[in-house]
């Protein structure tokens, strides 16, 4: 566990100490010591954010940025080595006819279905995120949890994106929430871990800032929005709610987090919206890959689509690319 030290008053967050973790009573009075979000602000901060249009060169950029911070994702019960070889064939080459588009950040699979991806993007320097800890719900031990990831790792994911015991949150035992992160993030090696809070069913602004705060002390990499399987997921008000905590996570600890919206991301007016949001709310340190996500089975398409129309003035056949 690293120390922790207050720098600063960093927006409000007075007390951040070593022993924050050190019991349950401890983490709550830290976590409920947080400023509260103002709903109404942040709802009317996002939608104002929404409304920013980005014009021509801008928009080119904005989209290749936006395809190169892709979790290009397939998350269902029928996915097959076949669905995963040609999912991962389209993140290394989107647009095999223009080699000028950029490769996908990541594939995000299942974890038997690592190996499979990891062979398929070999040499790509697409890396391979595997979801873990009985994804999509959490309900296992945690001794399922650590094995499953452990299994997910051993198989080569370079990325694991863990879903916190959100019963638990809901509860109040913050110190379980913390202390599966911890495991985890043990379990993960030289893996990056993906904390999902499922901000869809955390109830509160209050409780994304809490939980991203919970998941950020506990070690982990990135805090991702959701898993796709529950509504609401990655809006743009929970998404501003994350990028302020990474933003004064790093002010308070020196210590930089990603963020990963994911779930209803569809298309290039969704994604350029959060690139927006991660510019005037984080700030461009954010604008890469390294530190921001969009987690999505099928919005690639259309940023290819919004590509060659800034390109060429039009629109290709529906049936120019490949399913996504
Ligand atoms: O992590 C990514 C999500 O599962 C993708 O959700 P989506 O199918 O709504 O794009």
């Amino acid at each position: 566990m690293e120390s922790f030290v207050l720098v600063g008053d960093a927006r409000g967050v007075s007390t951040l100490t070593t022993d924050v973790a050190s019991s349950n009573a401890a983490l709550r009075g830290f976590l409920h010591g947080l400023p509260g979000v103002d709903k109404v602000g942040a709802d009317a901060r996002a939608a104002m954010l929404g409304t920013r249009s980005i014009k021509t060169t801008a928009k080119r950029q904005a989209i290749d940025l936006a395809i190169s911070m892709v979790d290009l994702t397939t998350l269902e019960g029928a996915d097959t080595p076949g669905k995963v070889r040609a999912m991962c064939a389209k993140a290394v080459h989107p647009d095999p006819s223009n080699p000028d588009v950029p490769r996908v950040a990541a594939v995000c699979v299942y974890p038997d279905l690592v190996a499979e991806a990891v062979q398929a993007v070999r040499g790509s320097g697409v890396k391979v995120a595997s979801v873990a800890t009985a994804f999509p719900s959490g309900r296992s031990s945690l001794e399922v949890k650590v094995t499953d990831t452990a299994l997910a790792v051993a198989a080569g994911a370079h990325e694991v994106d863990m879903v916190i015991d959100r019963g638990a949150f809901l509860a109040g035992d913050y110190l379980k929430v913390f202390e599966e992160i911890v495991a985890i993030k043990a379990a993960c090696g030289d893996a990056h871990l993906k904390v999902i809070l499922e901000t869809g069913e955390l109830a509160t602004y209050d409780n994304v800032r809490r939980a991203s705060w919970l998941a950020m002390l506990a070690g982990g990499d990135f805090i991702k929005t959701s898993t796709g399987k529950v509504q609401p997921a990655a809006t743009l008000p929970v998404t501003l709610v994350m990028l302020e905590a990474v933003r004064d996570f790093l002010a308070t600890t020196g210590r930089k987090v990603g963020v990963k919206p994911a779930g209803g991301i569809r298309t290039t007016k969704d994604a350029i919206k959060m690139l927006v949001l991660v510019n005037e709310t984080a700030g461009d340190g954010w604008l890469h890959p390294d530190w921001f996500r969009l987690g999505a089975s099928s919005v690639l398409n259309d940023l290819l689509m919004q590509r060659q129309k800034q390109d060429t003035g039009r629109y290709s056949g529906p049936d120019y690319f490949t399913l996504d």
